[in-house]
């Protein structure tokens, strides 16, 4: 079993990349529970094919195990839900010595992880992520939180997951638009951090969907870059701001457009689309590099374009970002691939970009909406 550890100091944590995690979580998590009582947090998608058979497996182990079973979707991620889950806690006798266990996409780790940040000031939280952009992204790092209607994940904490715990065959059952969005993030890690690994993109991109072995390297390696990052700036003081390349906008597409419309990585597609395009505007980047970026999301089957938003309602929501400054946007901008740089940019100077990049760039076939699912 490969293991990537997240070194925090009192705080580290392994993600262990495994098989049959379900059937054998009991036994590879024991030594990252403390108590008896778990509580499995998962979605109505994920519960029928995996949620039942890990509740099973737990109990038989001598667990304690309980299970709540929310909406699939963004628009669950929502303070309302946290309420909810809260009070089944409780219910569930939870106290500081019990343990939840998310098994979801993002949305589900998002919020559980929140809840367990905050029930009884803080509880301990393991990571089973079933989503392609969990098992990249989401399930490492510690950012939890909700989403308020106008902002993106504007409510949450910091608060490091005790083990995270990867199994990529979870992926085939993955519906074929949310496997596209889990390469958008993928790509991001080319472009900020690792200009090998997304020349290996460009080469191999297609073959992810088919290639386990791939798969599985490009998952990894994901991991691995998230992990350093994470590990020198745990609560975004500098560093870590980088791992937010297209999602100045991105966030501001997904709220604007209604949370769920655009998933999560088509929205940071476009966003890395946009911010590229953006860096070029402003002098910092070659627009022969902006063209392989968005040729490799072309690639990968995400949109570059979002459509029926307003500028002022995209711009509006980018105001409530949490890098902003002063009440200006910041943008992670390449400088390169596989290099990029935080840029305060001023309001006028987006609109402008913002009424240039319609003009220059948009055409029908372009401007899409969500990819299918
Ligand atoms: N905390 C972080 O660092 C971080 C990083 C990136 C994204 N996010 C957040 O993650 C969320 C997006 O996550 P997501 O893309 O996983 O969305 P999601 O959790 O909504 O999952 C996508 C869909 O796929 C379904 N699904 C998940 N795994 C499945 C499987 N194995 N088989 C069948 N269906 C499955 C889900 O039920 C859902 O319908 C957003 O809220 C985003 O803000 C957080
Ligand atoms: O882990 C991080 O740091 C990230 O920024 C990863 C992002 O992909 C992720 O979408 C994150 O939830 C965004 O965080 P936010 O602070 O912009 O809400
Ligand atoms: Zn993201």
């Amino acid at each position: 079993m490969e293991k990537v550890n997240v070194p925090l100091g009192n705080r580290t944590y392994p993600i262990f990349f495994a098989n049959n995690v379900i059937t054998d979580a009991s036994r590879i998590l024991k030594p990252y529970v403390q108590g008896k009582t778990v509580m499995i947090i998962t979605d109505t998608n994920i519960d029928p094919l995996y949620g039942q058979t890990l509740q099973s497996t737990l109990k038989s182990e001598g667990f304690n195990v309980h299970k709540i079973v929310i909406p699939a979707g963004e628009k669950s991620k929502t303070l309302e839900t946290s309420e909810i889950l809260y009070n089944r806690c409780l219910e569930a006798n939870l106290d500081r010595t019990s343990t939840i266990i998310s098994l979801g996409g993002g949305v589900v780790g998002d919020i559980s992880g929140f809840v367990a940040a905050t029930y009884m000031r803080g509880i301990d939280f393991i990571q089973v992520p079933t989503s392609l952009l969990a098992q990249v992204d989401s399930s490492v790092g510690g950012k939890v939180g909700v989403n308020l209607p106008a902002a993106k994940n504007a409510v949450g904490a910091f608060h490091q997951p005790r083990a995270v715990l990867i199994d990529v065959s979870l992926l085939k059952t993955l519906p074929a638009g949310e496997f596209r969005s889990g390469l958008s993030e993928i790509i991001k890690y080319g472009v900020i951090w690792d200009k090998a690994f997304f020349d290996w993109l460009e080469e191999n991109i297609d073959d992810l969907k088919k290639d386990d072995d791939k798969l599985q390297y490009a998952v990894i390696q994901s991991c691995r870059i998230k992990a350093e990052i994470v590990s020198q700036d745990e609560r975004e003081k500098g560093l870590r701001a980088i791992l937010n390349f297209g999602h100045t906008i991105g966030h501001a597409i997904e709220s604007a457009a209604g949370y769920g419309r655009y998933t999560h990585g088509e929205a940071v597609a476009i966003g890395q689309v946009y911010e590229s395009s953006l860096a070029v505007h402003t002098g910092f980047l070659k627009q022969q590099n902006a063209h392989k970026i968005k040729r490799l999301i072309q690639n990968a089957g995400l949109p570059v374009d979002y459509a029926d938003i307003e500028h002022e309602c995209l711009i509006e929501r980018m105001l409530y970002d949490k890098k902003n400054v002063d009440t200006e946007p910041v943008f992670i901008l390449p400088m390169d691939i596989g290099e990029v740089k935080k840029v305060k940019i001023s309001v006028d100077n987006v609109r402008r970009f913002l009424e240039r990049a319609r003009e220059n760039t948009l055409n029908p076939n372009q401007a899409a909406n969500p990819v299918s699912r």
